[in-house]
């Protein structure tokens, strides 16, 4: 069983661990459309290549992306998953975890984590992202800075050489909701972000409400600022009243990328590219 954080800290783990239970596929149809079986290609080579069998803690991020993760580790079976505790980034990965057998445990009590796995809305040549399409990047950036290793899982359409090529809604930011208008009055104003709005719910009148209680802004930045993205995270995380910022800079380890063509492209940290065949 992993460490806890302290050995005067009990860890509550929800889900049981030290014996196998049947484990439960959180992907039922296998008849895929292309794209979703680029996020399956991205999300089954990076479980193949980066969850070893001595990792004890791994952390499951948010998106449509991760269920194929969730898929894949539970391809491992019972046996080297009952001495694991898998982290999540949100109530929907919380769900994916418990749903499907494995242990749930939470950052608080594990502190470092082996592996995350996560994905992104778009990854730049230089493996920065935007993250917080799905609203969860304060929770997906403690886990991924908590991660010895930081892996990023995505489709072909999020392989981009500058951020904000085919992602156009803008760097998600979290704020605390009372700051909201000041925050928005800054990035338009100050920070150069005119069209900065703040995200509204879908099926809910009102704002969306992250799992932290907070409000969501999108700010689109221009391709010269997106550049340098650590720059303009940096001036956005100044802002009182910002939590997080959705711009994750020099933080993966590596991205991989489905393709239409059934292969997977990898990109790591030091200027690798590689291209490999898919997983069976
Ligand atoms: O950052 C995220 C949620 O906050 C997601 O990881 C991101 O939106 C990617 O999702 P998908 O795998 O559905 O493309």
């Amino acid at each position: 069983m992993p460490s806890p954080v302290s050995p005067t800290i009990r860890p509550v783990v929800l889900s049981r661990i030290g014996q196998p239970t049947k484990l439960i596929s959180p992907v039922k149809d296998q008849n895929l459309s292309v794209l979703e079986r680029s996020k399956q290609l991205a999300a089954w080579t990076a479980v193949d290549q980066h969850v070893k069998p001595e990792h004890r803690v791994i952390g499951i991020g948010s998106g449509s992306t991760v269920p194929y993760v969730v898929e894949r580790i539970v391809q491992l079976g019972a046996e080297p998953n009952q001495d694991r505790v898998f982290i999540p980034t949100g109530f929907q990965s919380k769900e994916l975890i418990v749903s499907s057998g494995l242990n749930l445990g939470d950052v608080d009590q594990f502190p470092t984590i082996d592996v995350t796995l996560d994905g992104a809305d778009e990854v730049d040549h230089e493996l920065n992202c935007i993250k917080g399409g799905g609203a969860c990047h304060l929770r997906e950036k403690v886990l991924a800075e908590a991660a010895n290793t930081f892996i990023l899982v995505a489709d072909f359409r999020k392989n981009v050489e500058y951020l904000g090529t085919n992602f156009t809604p803008g760097v998600p930011i979290e704020v605390v909701p009372f700051a909201y208008a000041k925050v928005l009055q800054n990035l338009h104003h100050i920070l150069g972000s005119p069209n900065a709005s703040l995200r509204m719910a879908v099926k809910k009148a009102g704002p969306v409400v992250s799992d932290n209680g907070n409000f969501i802004i999108d700010a689109p930045f221009d391709l010269e600022k997106m550049k340098t993205p650590y720059t303009i995270m940096a001036q956005i995380k100044m802002l009182t009243g910002v939590v997080e910022v959705g711009l994750f800079c020099n933080m993966a380890k590596a991205a991989y990328f489905g393709n239409e063509d059934g292969s997977v492209t990898i990109k790591w940290n030091d200027g690798r590219v590689e291209q490999v065949a898919a997983p069976q």
